[in-house]
């Protein structure tokens, strides 16, 4: 324990110095003051890029150090060394050789820590879980791996779980922890898979999905670090309230350039606050939804019934004729380009017709020759239709520009004759907040409108050929004095330093790129703005939850369609999810997907999970649900109470229930809510659910993702099988019930069959 607790000292003093050094490099890179627009950009770059690393390194504090693994014998030594220490990053002495003391627990060589057993040890003596409380060792739990090694320490654990026990008993926080302690075999295989394409990670409640999700994450910013750095890791989750439960696992190890997001999110610009019904919700989300918004769009390249009266500024009537802009509509249909990228198309056909028309009026000869006028007033004559405000208000009438918020406002305002009379009277909405389920469908908008950015990349260009002459010159310089300077690269990262040389330096256009990068926002940062960012992987969890629709938004963010995708159909709740992941997943990757199960529920005990399983089989017999790895011996209650006396019973449970350390949550309909609070202390209710309270009070559907020590299921009469399993499997040590209607009909049933 001594020596552990004095290595653990050693470890903290190098990761005070990273840190002090890290803040001092972002204090005096803050200070630096150069002249120029170029120096005060590397300033704030390096600025920033500091501030990063000082976050990474303050958000590893806890835990810090959790594992060593011995090897056991000569040939199995890795770099001459027999044992290691595994913790949250990588940390080096500060030698010469720079000494790797903290292996990174995603480092190859930390890999035989979660997978060896003593079946196959590779390589291991023994195992070490070291626990830590704030700076200090606690405990010493010690695996024997190899079964012949004599040597005890005195720190063996019989059974070889009792760190990852305690961590599933523990108290809950209200926030999600990481698992780099105790991250199981199973887990692990998913974690590191090398699997580049989409993986589906399916497994019950509490199999640790959501855990296993964020790890991955974590893994391949550490393995992928180069193409991930830049493109970014997007993670989307199902609500807010389950990201902020979330967020704090990434940078506890130490990783912080990750976008969280909601579906509701990623349309940069719009913010939905508005909510669907459950029905409108499942309509917007319709595959079908893709083709009706084509529809739409192409209804707004119209032809006149007849004829459309121009009356031009400087020569009178001018005539556009159905002929006329049938023919200006198929030639611009056929560039096959969204709308607004078509438009100017169709509006030149529009513009050489009517110039013709006007050619012909003006000039004709009134003997019948041929037509009086010369290409130069042919010209002046197409500059006066091309300029004139009449015709330009012609062709915005028969094509107009769109934005995809105006388009998708005005076919929500009016879907009659898109969907069946029930379905566009479902989601018939004048004005309102933006909901969730629009998001996708302003994203198919954005798609199938186009922006027209012609001018936008033209100042782009203009831009960037400006860079590359400031760079000439700044080559021109640096040859000229041949110095060049060397910047010292992070002390933590591994990888090859990756220094400015001479040679790097090839030429004007690649030095202007890489001021083009120097853009101050972080990947994730950038790409959060940008609604066609190529993520260099999403991660999807409660993947069951996306309708179509928004399955369509997320693949057009991935179009390497490197994602992994973690759900349980079981829990499906939304109406507008799709069914098996075959279904959701071919139309982007066809059947070239990784399946993965996971089996052990490590969150509900097993005396909760039986009833959660007893329920989910009533209405699907052939479910495996999955098996729970511990028991608390304290069977879930059921008690039925009169109607009014409910808030009552309800508080009075909470009292009893409520763990001395944790969390207990009280699941009910919403209609409940304000009846509820009002007999529980310092509990609001809340359309977003404040989960860093010790009582929190939500309805099924908001508990999904979530984790409590307690939990209060009142009133379930009204839920869905899938909704009613997934406030079953939310409690890591009790579960109550209690109602005054009947129990669901499957509840009823499972509870009867105890
Ligand atoms: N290897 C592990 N070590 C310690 N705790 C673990 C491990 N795996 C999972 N857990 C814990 O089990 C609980 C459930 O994990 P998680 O929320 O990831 O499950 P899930 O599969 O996403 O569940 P659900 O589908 O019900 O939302 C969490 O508290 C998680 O920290």
């Amino acid at each position: 324990m001594r020596s552990e607790q004095e290595f653990v000292a050693r470890v903290y003093a190098r990761l005070g110095q990273l840190q002090e050094a890290a803040e001092q490099s972002a204090e005096s890179a803050l200070a630096q003051v150069g002249t120029g627009r170029q120096a005060r950009l590397e300033r704030d770059v390096a600025a920033l890029e500091k501030g990063r690393l000082v976050a990474e390194l303050n958000g590893v504090e806890n835990g810090l150090v959790f594992g060593r693994i011995d090897l056991n014998h000569p040939d199995n030594l890795v770099e001459e060394r027999d044992n290691f220490h595994i913790g949250r990053i990588g940390i080096r002495a500060d030698d010469r050789e720079r000494t790797p003391i903290l292996i990174d627990w995603r480092a190859d060589v930390a890999r035989p820590f979660y997978l060896a057993t003593s079946h196959v040890p590779m390589g291991l003596r023994r195992r070490r879980h070291i626990t830590m409380q704030g700076h200090e060792v606690l405990a010493l739990h010690d695996e024997i791996l190899d079964l012949t090694d004599e040597e005890r320490t005195g720190f063996e654990d019989p059974n070889g779980d009792a760190v990852l026990l305690a961590a599933l008993n523990a108290a809950r926080t209200g926030r999600m922890g990481d698992i780099v302690q105790t991250i199981q075999a199973e887990q692990d295989r998913i974690i590191r898979a090398p699997h580049q394409g989409v993986m589906v990670v399916e497994g019950g409640p509490g199999t640790g999905k959501t855990a296993v999700a964020l790890h991955r994450a974590a893994y391949l910013l550490y393995a992928q670090r180069e193409l991930l750095a830049k493109r970014a890791v997007l993670i989307v989750g199902p609500n807010p309230a389950f990201l902020g439960y979330i967020g704090e696992v990434l940078p506890s190890l130490g990783e912080t350039g990750v976008l969280l997001a909601t579906i509701g999110e990623l349309f940069p610009g719009v913010h939905a606050t508005g909510e669907d019904t459950q029905g409108a919700a499942e309509v917007k989300g319709r595959a079908a939804m893709a083709e009706i918004l084509a529809e739409y769009v192409s209804d707004h390249q119209s032809v006149p019934d007849m004829v459309l009266e121009i009356d031009h500024e400087d020569h009178g009537t001018l005539l556009i004729d159905r002929a006329m802009a049938e023919e200006a509509r198929t030639a611009a249909r056929e560039m096959r380009l969204p709308h607004n990228l078509a438009r100017p198309y169709f509006a030149f056909r529009i513009v050489d017709a009517l110039t013709e028309q006007l050619v012909e009026r003006i000039g004709a000869d009134p003997f019948g020759g041929p037509n009086l006028l010369g290409p130069d007033d042919t010209a002046q004559l197409g500059k006066d239709v091309a300029t004139s405000a009449a015709v330009h208000g012609a062709i915005a009438e028969l094509w107009p520009e769109l934005t995809p918020q105006r388009l998708v406002r005005e076919f929500l305002a009016d879907p009659v004759g898109y969907l069946p009379d029930a379905d566009a009277e479902l989601i018939k909405r004048t004005g309102g907040a933006w909901t969730s389920a629009d998001i996708p469908l302003l994203d198919e908008a954005a798609e199938l409108l186009g922006v027209d950015d012609s001018a936008e990349r033209a100042r782009q260009e203009a831009e960037r050929q400006r860079r590359i002459e400031y760079a000439q010159g700044v080559l021109d310089l640096s040859y000229a004095s041949r110095t060049y300077e060397f910047e010292d690269k992070e002390e933590l990262d591994e990888d090859a330093a990756e220094v400015l040389s001479a040679h790097d330096i090839i030429d004007a256009e690649r030095m202007a790129e890489r001021q083009e990068e120097a853009d101050l926002r972080s990947a994730a940062e950038r790409a959060a703005a940008d609604r066609t960012w190529a993520f260099g992987h999403i991660i999807v969890d409660e993947a069951q939850e996306l309708s179509a629709m928004a399955w369509r938004l997320l693949m057009r963010r991935s179009p390497t369609k490197s994602m992994t995708l973690v759900g349980d159909p079981a829990q499906t709740g939304d109406a507008a999810a799709l069914g098996s992941w075959s279904s959701i997943l071919a139309p982007y990757v066809g059947d070239r997907f990784e399946h993965v199960r996971l089996r052990v529920n490590y969150r509900t005990p097993s005396e909760v999970m039986d009833l959660a399983a007893a329920v989910l089989r009533t209405e699907h017999p052939q479910a495996q649900p999955p098996a729970s790895v511990r028991s608390t011996g304290v069977p879930p209650w059921i008690s039925r109470v009169a109607a009014d006396e409910l808030p009552a019973a309800v508080a009075e449970a909470v009292g009893r229930e409520l763990p001395e350390e944790g969390r207990l949550a009280v699941i009910a309909p919403r209609e409940l809510h304000a009846a509820l609070a009002a007999r529980l202390d310092g509990v609001r209710p809340s359309t977003v659910p404040d989960l860093t309270q010790r009582v929190v009070l939500l309805d099924a559907r908001q508990s999904k993702g979530l984790e409590f020590d307690a939990v209060l299921l009142v009133e379930p009469a009204g839920l869905a099988t899938s909704d009613l399993y997934v406030a079953l499997t939310r409690a890591t040590q009790r579960l109550g019930i209690l109602h005054t209607a009947d129990l669901p009909q499957s509840l009823a049933e499972a509870a009867a069959a105890r």
